[in-house]
């Protein structure tokens, strides 16, 4: 939906309403950039928690809180979503799983942060199926105008990408303790470590907050549905125009291709994206080292812009 477009000529269109689901280093930064449209009076905007009240001391100007919790002295999450034109998730894998799919099954356009979300198979048909529109950001890394059109003509063979992070922000619950030992010692100089070798999918369970990078490379390099078609593209909605379940079994295709490393390694200032793609198209080779997130050191900054870009091209802001 596009509400931007849809009112009488004449008249001053009403602002879009934008309902964030997650309210941490990302929606935050998001609500931050997208103050200007919100003061210039073209959004409005509300962010969901699922613990209001530990949000309400870092409010945000001109943003309302709701909640997906039991917090009794805000709007529930249903009754928010009622009022929304564009849900905007930016919660994590789980929530993106739990409430993505119930957003566009009621006709209401969803920016996906949580990229991951799309690596189980039955939630990403399910957030591809319409009626509402999906919108994948390009997250913390990009170039995808590039590597799509090489997907496109069937000229990509394999596509690899290499992740970097700080050893403390890869330590996960379910790692033994002589793992999280192992991380917690590296000190910089030290040799750097892989923590994981394999698909987006495993990799995606594994560090649900670090490697959404890898399944959003899958998305942007699964190629076309059809001769024609204008399924893929640079962070280009998809709804059930572009053939939901088509684009759902490429992306699959594309998940077994994509090849991640992450590595823990105590030199990394700056969270690190090597990506190289080859094939019949050329050999591509990227890399991302973007400013740290301001709220989250741990979070590439590059996510939040790649967002607020989203939701202004899905806005009709641009
Ligand atoms: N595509 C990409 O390139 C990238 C994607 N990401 C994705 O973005 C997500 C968010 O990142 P970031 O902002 O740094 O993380 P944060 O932990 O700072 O923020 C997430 C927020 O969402 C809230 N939340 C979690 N579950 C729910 C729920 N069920 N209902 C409402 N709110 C909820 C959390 O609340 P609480 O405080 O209660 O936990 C927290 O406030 C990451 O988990 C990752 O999946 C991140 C980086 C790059
Ligand atoms: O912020 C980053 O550098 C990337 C990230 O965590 C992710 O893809 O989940």
């Amino acid at each position: 939906m596009t509400p931007a477009t849809h009112h009488s000529p004449g008249t001053p269109a009403p602002p879009a309403r934008v309902l964030l689901l997650g309210f941490g280093a990302i929606g935050r930064h998001v609500a931050t950039l997208l103050a200007p449209e919100r003061e210039a009076g073209l959004l409005r905007m509300c962010a969901a928690e699922r613990d209001v009240s530990a949000h309400r001391e870092r409010a945000v100007p001109g943003v309302e809180l709701s909640t997906t919790g039991t917090d009794t002295d805000c709007p529930t999450w249903d009754e928010a979503l009622a009022a929304t034109d564009l849900v905007v998730e930016c919660a994590g894998v789980e929530p993106a799983g739990e409430y993505g799919p119930g957003v566009v099954a009621a006709g209401i356009d969803l920016v996906l942060t949580s990229v991951g979300a799309l690596a189980d198979p039955g939630t990403a048909r399910r957030l591809l199926a319409g009626p509402g529109r999906l919108w994948v950001t390009n997250g913390a890394i990009g170039g995808f105008d590039v590597l799509g059109a090489a997907a496109d003509s069937g000229g990509l063979d394999a596509v690899r990408i290499r992740t970097s992070k700080l050893p403390t922000s890869l330590l996960r619950p379910w790692m033994i303790e002589t793992e999280k030992a192992e991380l917690r010692a590296l000190r910089p100089g030290d040799e750097p470590v892989t923590v994981f070798s394999g698909g987006p999918a495993e990799a995606i369970e594994r560090f649900p907050a670090n490697v959404n990078v890898a399944v959003g490379l899958a998305w942007a390099t699964r190629g076309r549905t059809q001769p024609g078609g204008d399924g893929a593209g640079d962070g280009a909605g998809v709804g059930p125009q572009a053939g939901g379940a088509e684009e759902a079994e490429l992306l699959q295709r594309s998940l077994d291709r994509v090849r991640v490393e992450l590595v823990a390694d105590p030199d990394a200032g700056r969270s690190r994206h090597a990506i190289l793609a080859t094939g019949d198209a050329g050999r591509f080779e990227l890399t991302f080292e973007s400013a740290p997130s301001p709220e989250n050191p741990r979070t590439s900054g590059l996510t939040a812009l790649s967002v607020t870009r989203t939701v202004r091209e899905a806005l009709n802001l641009t």
